[in-house]
């Protein structure tokens, strides 16, 4: 990837969040780019960081959360640097827009589909021109392209006579109106059964091409990350451990958490019916081991990984690991 083209950078970032139980490092010193038009996918169990990650980019963490440290550099100007009136005006719902798993919570149940719309259009440079009319035509275009029939009568519907599919067309009809050079996409099929998931995974890959948008696409579902997305970071407890190509992520999987997590997809495995889980549990974020976070869950685990935290190393072009065991484990797959 040429640096050219990368929109995203994300640099050595680090998050807490301050509770009365304790400091909980939720990201530690993550570092990724996203190339323009590109979809990368975030994976990970619950509580690995994703959102988090996400949230701190649009700079909407809660109270609790303190940056710690590194940069967010968005068509290179560090996002971290700027104040929230900034950060408001050029780049929530201008520049990036967001979608989430629950429409309910970004949908407001009291104004109708069109004034969330028409809402939306008014804080965006795009639209600044446009008069009520003009901007109304567009909503309802907007609404058509995201597969809504019958857009003109529905779009002075409210939220809660649209079905659960609707609405996610609904909210991503939201985001692409904004016309986003960036998208956070945080998990928005997860509630939806797999026919519906699968026809809004189908509808974002063709908007992304269609408007020209790169894609934070986080899930913890493997399945999708395969269906979506060019290349994929795997996360666990506030960690990347792993950043590959996506078909390099399931072919060649190097760290020995990511091959955890495709042994643990329905169908893959030979005892099809029993859903192999990771043995253990995540690291407390309170309370993280010296040494590599993954080491109680391994089974390759050596003394080096207790003592020292693994760096991301390439193994090949563009595939990067963080596990002191990963040449070791390599030549061993090679061998089989
Ligand atoms: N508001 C909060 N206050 C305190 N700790 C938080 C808060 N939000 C998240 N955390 C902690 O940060 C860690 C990362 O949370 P995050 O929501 O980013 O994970 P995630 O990967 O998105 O998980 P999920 O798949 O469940 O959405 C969690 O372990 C959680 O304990
Ligand atoms: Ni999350």
């Amino acid at each position: 990837m040429s640096e050219d083209s990368t929109i995203l950078h994300i640099d050595g970032l680090s998050v807490e969040y301050h509770t009365r139980h304790g400091s909980a490092r939720a990201l530690n010193n993550i570092t990724f780019s996203l190339a323009e038009q590109e979809i990368f996918g975030l994976v990970g169990e619950s509580g690995s960081g994703k959102s988090t990650t996400a949230k701190t980019i649009l700079q909407i963490l809660p109270e609790a959360a303190e940056i710690e440290g590194g940069r967010i550099l968005f068509k290179e100007e560090d996002l971290l640097t700027l104040d929230e009136k900034e950060i408001n005006r050029d780049y929530r719902g201008n520049e990036i827009s967001m979608v989430i798993q629950n429409p309910q919570n970004a949908l407001n149940p009291v104004f109708t589909v069109k004034e969330q719309l028409l809402d939306v259009m008014k804080h965006n440079k795009g639209y600044q021109a446009m008069n009520k009319k003009q901007m109304t035509e567009r909503a309802v275009e907007m609404l058509a392209e995201m597969g809504i029939a019958e857009a003109e009568s529905r779009i002075g519907e409210y939220p809660h006579q649209f079905s659960g599919g609707m609405k996610q067309r609904v909210m991503l009809a939201m985001a692409f109106i904004c016309n986003p050079s960036l998208l956070l996409a945080d998990e928005p099929t997860t509630a939806l059964d797999v026919t519906i998931e699968a026809q809004i995974l189908q509808l974002l890959r063709n908007s992304v091409d269609k408007f020209n948008t790169s894609v934070l696409y986080i899930t913890h579902d493997l399945s999708v990350i395969k269906e979506v997305t060019d290349r994929t970071a795997v996360m666990y407890a506030g960690n990347i451990v792993e950043i590959a190509p996506t078909e390099e992520i399931f072919s060649e999987p190097g760290h020995p958490y990511t091959r955890g997590l495709i042994r643990c997809i329905p169908g893959s495995s030979e005892r099809d019916k029993i859903l192999p889980t990771i043995p253990g549990r995540v690291a407390s974020l309170t309370d993280l081991p010296p040494g590599c976070n993954f080491y109680d869950r391994c089974e390759h685990g050596q003394k080096v990984c207790q003592k020292k935290q693994p760096q991301l190393e390439q193994a090949d072009d563009g595939h990067y690991v963080a596990c002191f065991r990963y040449e070791y484990l390599s030549s061993e797959v090679k061998q089989q």
